[in-house]
């Protein structure tokens, strides 16, 4: 590679990622649960650029640059140093993160960076996406980096460690909402209530066709799932409810859920235009809340 190309700043998107549907199958004796669920990621993320450089960094920018620090705790640094652990020598930079998606809000703002960030060093080091230690990186990152790695729509199962093959899905038109509240995921699992050991639901219960190709189909089937995590989020925060209500109150919106462990929430529409004029009658309403409306893949 010419040593100008080297220093050309490279960008990876890092979509929001959104699950459709999200069974808790059962609590494992390590205290993490067994999930199964159908994974979508959006056209609404943030953006991770990276200059290679001696030493590794990062300057975060953005609307929600001050709910975040660039501290050893920020997922980038810890995926990337994840993955020191297993490749030696690793070129590395400084990162900038456009900080766009809101902080612990169920949309994975944190493992889709990490998994940004996993997807550049593994550019600049010409580590192949499909190598094993890439993927043991993502792993101990969080439950959710690994389905960020690929950002196809699929569905995830075991705490996110087993990825199906991906699911082709239409373009759905969403409004995705925060009412402004960070919901903090361990509470959130744990006021569903689980012992050690304990099963909730039969595992590999959803099968899904390699396409999906209607929006009408994409719902029937999510009228079949739930979101395990919906009611035990807002028994932890009730907003999350009205702000449901809310959306299935919108013209268009023909779907609504919980994403994550909350506290957003998606609808599903039948076209962009009523989702964008749907989150502009709710920045409106309510202008500290975070409405965007977006496409899924
Ligand atoms: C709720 C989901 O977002 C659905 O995609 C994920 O399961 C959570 O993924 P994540 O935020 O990357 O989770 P991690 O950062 O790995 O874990 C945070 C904490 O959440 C709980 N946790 C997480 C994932 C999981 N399958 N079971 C759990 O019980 C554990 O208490 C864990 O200590
Ligand atoms: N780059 C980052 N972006 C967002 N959060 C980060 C980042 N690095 C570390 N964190 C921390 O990770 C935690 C989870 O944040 P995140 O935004 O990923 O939550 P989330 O959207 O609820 O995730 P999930 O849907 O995977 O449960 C927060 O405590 C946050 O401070």
């Amino acid at each position: 590679m010419p040593a100008f190309a080297q220093s050309l700043p490279l960008y990876s998107f890092a979509p929001a990622k959104i699950n459709l549907s999200l069974h808790v199958c059962g609590r494992r004796s390590d205290g993490y649960h067994d999930i199964e669920s159908l994974v979508a990621f959006a056209s609404e993320g943030d953006g991770l650029t990276l200059v290679q450089g001696e030493a590794l960094a990062l300057e975060i920018t953005g609307p929600f640059a001050f709910d975040l620090q660039a501290t050893d705790d920020n997922l980038i640094f810890k995926a990337v140093k994840a993955l020191q652990k297993y490749k030696s020598n690793l070129r590395l930079g400084t990162f900038h993160l456009e900080k766009r998606l809101p902080v612990s809000s169920g949309i994975g703002g944190g493992s889709t960076d990490a998994a940004a960030a996993l997807r550049l060093i593994a550019q600049i080091n010409n580590i192949p996406f499909s190598d094993p230690d890439l993927i043991r990186a993502a792993s101990e990152t969080g439950a959710d980096v690994p389905v960020c790695l690929e950002t196809q729509a699929r569905i995830m199962r075991g705490i996110g460690d087993h990825l199906e093959a991906p699911v082709q899905l239409p373009r759905i038109s969403v409004l995705l909402i925060n009412p402004g509240i960070s919901v903090s995921t361990p509470a959130v699992f744990s006021a569903l209530g689980l012992e050690k050991g304990q099963q909730y639901r039969s595992a590999d219960a959803m099968q899904l066709p390699v396409v999906i190709k209607t929006q009408e189909q994409l719902i029937s089937l999510l009228m079949q799932t739930e979101n395990d995590l919906q009611a035990p989020a807002i028994s932890q925060c009730p907003k999350i409810a009205k702000v449901l209500n809310a959306l299935e109150a919108l013209s268009g919106c023909e779907f609504a859920r919980m994403s994550g462990s909350g506290a957003t929430v998606f609808g599903i529409f039948d076209n962009f235009d009523h989702a964008e004029s749907a989150a502009a009658s709710v920045s409106a309403q309510h202008p500290h809340w975070w409405a965007k409306p977006a496409w899924l893949k």
